[in-house]
């Protein structure tokens, strides 16, 4: 017979069983679904957390998982985005922040710029600062603003391609920060400012011809390496003036990858990306942008050097009727170089960059041919000055060489004059 308070002991006790059953399965489940959150959140943010950055501007860079833009990367090449996916993460499964010390915080931007007062300038992505780091190094800040037009995207392009095209003509990313909802980066700092500053600032002294023909190199060097050695191939896509940096030594350094904005070209949202006076007509008919839309811009950037005038000033308009003869180009040489400048370099220059504007794409140089040939310019260029510093050293030679037998012959006459004296 079973009484009634087993039944309730039974009852009780299943009753316990049950709720603490429940209070599992709600426990495990509510520590499950936070898990599952986590990991989504962390899958959201691992393109940015996996961007792989260079150790303030030294030694390795990472491997990516974000993606790259295809507007940059050069499409069909065999190395897909798959070959990307090897990642970050992989090398720093815990803390992927802890060991990067190409990540800052907000506060540590906004003590290296003090409070963001030391602005150099604004473009399209927003302010750039000049700043010193903890480090002693000052570099340049540039803060993404929250209008921009630049959004997500182009940031995750300029970081990870940044992080992965190291060359002396590329200006460096030095580090980056998310934080606060902001989105900044850090570069390393060129002290000379931009070519479009130099060449149209009248305040500045002026560039020499040479410093332009070394310039001209610089960035033929730093597009060849995009083009011709970056794995996958990179088409800059805004390549202009503006876009080109000089150093303390006056180095050129091209700059700002995966910012090139959509231009309203004609007054419609084009979709085109580029600089009104350094966009390949081509690429305006066809919407298809090559290699060879690179060599038009920079094109328009050696005629820049040759004439400091701005494609804003007509710049095209003035090359064109300078190509009507055969030294058209000295009516429009910058009048700053006239003298130091030996006609037959401008002349030389001028034809290199008329061969980057053909108005078939193909038949435009590739990057290689055109370092050769600015290279060839430079050399004759340094072989006329040495032969002119050669002749003017000779020169001073045979001239204190007069000098000697001059005081020789003075010396000989008064020994004479004295012995007839006597
Ligand atoms: N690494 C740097 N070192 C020193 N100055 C810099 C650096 N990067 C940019 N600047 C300066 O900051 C200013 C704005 O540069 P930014 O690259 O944002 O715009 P931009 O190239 O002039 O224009 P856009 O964004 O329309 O292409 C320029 O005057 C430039 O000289």
């Amino acid at each position: 017979m079973v009484h009634n308070t087993d039944l309730v002991i039974i009852g009780v006790s299943v009753g316990i069983a049950f709720g603490v059953l429940i209070a599992s399965l709600v426990f495990f489940g509510v520590r499950w679904y936070k898990r599952r959150a986590n990991l989504q959140r962390c899958a959201n943010e691992s393109s940015l957390a996996t961007l792989p950055i260079r150790a303030n501007g030294v030694g390795t860079s990472f491997d990516i998982s974000a993606s790259l833009s295809n507007s940059v990367v050069v499409k069909g090449s065999d190395y897909t985005s798959k070959n990307l996916q090897h990642s970050w993460w992989t090398h720093h499964s815990k803390d992927p922040f802890a060991s990067a010390s190409g990540i800052y915080s907000y506060k540590d931007i906004q003590r290296a710029t003090q409070n963001f007062t030391t602005i150099l300038g604004q473009g399209s992505f927003g302010p750039v600062y000049k700043a010193i780091m903890p480090s002693g190094d000052v570099v340049a800040v540039k803060v993404l603003s929250s209008n921009s037009k630049q959004g997500e995207k182009e940031f995750h392009t300029e970081v990870s391609l940044l992080a992965r095209l190291h060359h002396r003509n590329l200006v460096n990313l030095i580090g980056y920060c998310v934080d606060k909802g902001q989105r900044i980066l850090i570069y390393e700092f060129m002290s000379n400012g931009s070519l479009a500053n130099l060449l149209y600032n009248e305040d500045g002294q002026a560039l020499s011809w040479e410093e332009r023909l070394q310039i001209a190199l610089d960035i033929s060097h730093g597009i060849e390496y995009l083009h011709d050695g970056a794995v996958p191939p990179v088409i800059h896509r805004d390549l202009k003036s503006a876009n080109i940096l000089l150093d303390h030594s006056m180095r050129a350094k091209v700059a700002d990858f995966g910012l090139s904005k959509v231009d309203v070209f004609d007054g419609r949202n084009s979709g085109l990306k580029g600089t009104y006076g350094y966009i390949d007509p081509v690429y305006i008919s066809t919407n298809k942008f090559t290699m060879k839309s690179d060599i038009y811009s920079f094109g328009v950037i050696l005629f820049e050097l040759i004439t400091a005038i701005h494609p804003h000033q007509n710049l095209m308009e003035y090359v064109n009727l300078a190509a009507m003869s055969p030294d058209g180009v000295d009516e429009i040489l910058d009048e700053k170089v006239i003298g130091t400048c030996n006609p037959d370099d401008a002349r030389s220059l001028a034809s290199i960059a008329h061969k980057c504007l053909h108005k078939t794409p193909r038949k435009r140089p590739s990057i290689g041919e055109v370092s050769q040939a600015i290279l060839k310019i430079k050399q004759r260029h340094r072989t006329r000055d040495d032969t002119m510093s050669f002749a003017g050293e000779d020169f001073s030679r045979v001239a204190s060489r007069i000098e000697q037998q001059q005081f020789e012959l003075t010396n000989i006459v008064t020994t004479i004059a004295e012995k007839i004296s006597c």
